[in-house]
């Protein structure tokens, strides 16, 4: 099958400048990006402030123009720079959150959610419309406040509230700006599992921005990450959380020690050998789809929770990948220790059973596994 038949949306070669002032270069805030939105699935642009994902999804939404690129929808292309084709925002099979909600003040409950029903693509009036409001409403658990004012909800149920109410547009596809960010910690880890199991239980495919790594990982079938107007990687989380493919990924999603690279070579059984400021390391993993290039640069990397530690003499001769060195820091968190362990003047974080015990000053062994420990050449 092709991208056109599997997927929602199809982006090919996205790119938008905004003039930075008169005479000056213009600035790509999205410099040729090409995805797709698979059907039904959850996908997330995510990446640092100004990286252009709020950009993106307004173009997908139609509220921006492209410079360059082609937009797909439902098969139907409804953006192509070159064609000088751009259908209108209203016309798109689309529904957005944004991160405000967007919800009528003056209007009640029922009236915000069936807005949608009686003024949208297929227009329903008189009682069919609040009936099919209050039916929706009823799934998201709002059904006893059909009839408040919509400001006399709380900021949860207004988000629940957005979402009703995109979701009775009957969109092709969902688009959510940070809708989440609004709400205090606890809500949102909260609201982040009902949002999830809401479009699981609609099947409506949705692409949802944020800079928040911990809400993409735990919601999103699929994770774009974005870097100053480009794409780093395009994954599941859980690949991308285990096979970054360049220093950016391995920092920006979790924790990780990023060594740099002075010379890189071919190791056993198709690692590589990597020299380091620490010493050599082997390396089993490398990024993901990339062809290995042996050159004097890129970074080992290894999350802190794979850093195996033992006491022992910092005198002592250690094995291959093992590196010998003096705790720095240590900090109890509840369910493991954190340390900062010093060794060759570079400073490694261990994330370790907090029934060690390791206090400042001790000498220890670290051990890094082969197995979960990457090379990345950028
Ligand atoms: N209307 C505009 N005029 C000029 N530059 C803009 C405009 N809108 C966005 N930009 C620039 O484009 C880049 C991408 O912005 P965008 O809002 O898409 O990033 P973002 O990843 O959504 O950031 P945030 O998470 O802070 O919302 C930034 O450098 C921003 O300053």
């Amino acid at each position: 099958m092709n991208r056109e038949t599997t997927s929602s949306i199809v982006i090919t070669g996205l790119r938008k400048s905004y003039e930075r002032s008169p005479g000056s270069d213009a600035a790509y805030a999205i410099d040729g990006i090409s995805f797709d939105v698979p059907k039904g699935q959850f996908v997330t642009l995510l990446g640092p402030s100004g990286c252009g994902k709020t950009t993106t999804l307004r173009c997908i939404a139609g509220l921006e123009h492209a410079s360059e690129g082609r937009i797909e929808m439902g098969g139907e292309v409804v953006f192509d720079a070159q064609e000088k084709l751009h259908v209108k925002p209203e016309d798109r099979p689309i529904a957005m959150v944004p991160q405000s909600y967007g919800i009528w003040p003056h209007m009640r409950v029922v009236d915000n959610a069936a807005f949608p029903i009686r003024h949208g693509r297929n227009r329903r009036k008189g009682p069919e419309a609040r009936q099919r409001a209050l039916e929706m409403l009823e799934q998201v658990g709002l059904a006893g406040v059909a009839d408040r004012w919509a400001t006399q909800l709380s900021g949860g149920q207004q988000q629940r509230l957005a979402l009703a109410r995109a979701l009775l547009g009957d969109p092709e596809v969902l688009l959510l700006d940070e809708p989440l960010s609004n709400l205090d910690a606890k809500l949102r880890a909260k609201l982040r599992q009902e949002l999830r199991s809401f479009q699981e239980q609609f099947g409506v495919t949705s692409l949802y921005v944020t800079h928040d790594q911990a809400e993409a990982l735990a919601m999103s079938d699929t994770v774009v990450v974005m870097n100053q107007g480009s794409i780093e990687q395009i994954d599941t989380p859980e690949r991308l959380y285990d096979y970054p493919r360049s220093a950016f990924v391995a920092d920006f999603i979790g924790s990780a020690n990023l060594f740099p690279v002075r010379d890189a070579s071919p190791g056993r059984e198709g690692g590589v050998f990597a020299k380091t400021d620490i010493g050599p390391v082997l390396c089993a993993r490398s990024a993901p789809g990339q062809e290995v290039k042996y050159h004097n640069g890129g970074f080992v990397c290894v999350r802190p929770e794979d850093v195996e530690v033992r006491p022992g003499s910092a005198r002592a001769v250690p094995a291959e990948n093992e590196f010998v060195g003096v705790v720095e820091s240590s900090e109890f968190l509840g369910d493991r220790l954190e340390l900062v362990v010093r060794s060759a003047d570079v400073s490694i974080t261990v994330f370790t059973r907090a029934g060690l015990g390791c206090r400042p000053g001790q000498e220890v062994v670290l051990r890094l596994d082969p197995t979960s420990t990457s090379y990345l050449a950028s």
